[in-house]
Formats: C-alpha cells, sequence, structure tokens
C-alpha cells in the first residue's frame, strides 16, 4: 500500500530487546483466553497492544508477561476472528479513549 512510508516500523532483535525497549508501557496482549473485555477496559496513550499469530497465538511466557490480556467477546462456539480485525476493534477503542484520532476528522465528523 502507498501508505507504508507514513508508519513507523521498529523491529526488535529479540523479546528480551522490546521489553527493555517499552520505557514502562503497559503490554496489553488480546487473546482468547482472557476473561476482561476489552470494551471494559481504561486504555491509556502508551499503551502497548500486542496480537498472536493466526495460528497459535503467543507463546505461555508471552501470555504471562501482559500487563493485561483482553478479550472480543465472540458467539458461543466461535474459535477466534483474524488478527487484523481484532487489532482496528481494539486501536479503535482505545484511540476513541484516548482522544488519539486526529483531532481535524473528529470536528468535521460533529458539524
Ligand atoms: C486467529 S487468532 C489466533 C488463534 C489461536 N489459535 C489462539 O487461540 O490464540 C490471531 C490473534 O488475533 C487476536 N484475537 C483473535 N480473536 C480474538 C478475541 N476474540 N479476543 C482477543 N483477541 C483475539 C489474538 O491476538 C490472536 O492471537
Amino acid at each position: 500500500m502507498d501508505y507504508l512510508p507514513q508508519a513507523e516500523i521498529v523491529r526488535h532483535a529479540s523479546w528480551a530487546a522490546f521489553r527493555a525497549a517499552r520505557e514502562g508501557a503497559r503490554l496489553l496482549l488480546l487473546t482468547t483466553k482472557a476473561a476482561e473485555p476489552y470494551t471494559g477496559y481504561a486504555f491509556q496513550p502508551a499503551d502497548i497492544l500486542l496480537l498472536g499469530r493466526e495460528s497459535a497465538g503467543v507463546p505461555e511466557d508471552v501470555h504471562n508477561t501482559a500487563d493485561a490480556r483482553l478479550l472480543i467477546p465472540m458467539q458461543p462456539g466461535l474459535r477466534s476472528l483474524n488478527v487484523a480485525l481484532s487489532a482496528a476493534m481494539v486501536l479503535g477503542e482505545a484511540l476513541r479513549q484516548t482522544s488519539g484520532f486526529p483531532l481535524a476528522i473528529v470536528a468535521h465528523e460533529r458539524v
């Protein structure tokens, strides 16, 4: 996509390097194994959203490291949502709560 240059992508050499670089920001894991729905969670601007692989989620030690584990509620009997869809849903709510959407667009919508 031609939007890619607008994304700031940082690759960390290892999980340990990533943890060292996050400087106190909370790590919020989206997982089907969570009990807490994301809809009731109070997000902060510096929060980091962590999602797992399409195949197997995240390893157990990563699961345990997260500061919170959040669930997107689903109909009973369904396994999981697509990773990009999951990210978009929770990021949208986090941006809404923390006034993270671009102000000019939000103002336009209120007219
Ligand atoms: C296709 S799912 C992975 C399925 C994997 N078998 C598992 O149980 O984690 C890909 C990623 O999307 C996110 N995800 C999908 N559905 C979710 C849900 N209902 N609640 C929270 N996160 C979800 C999680 O981060 C998950 O690791």
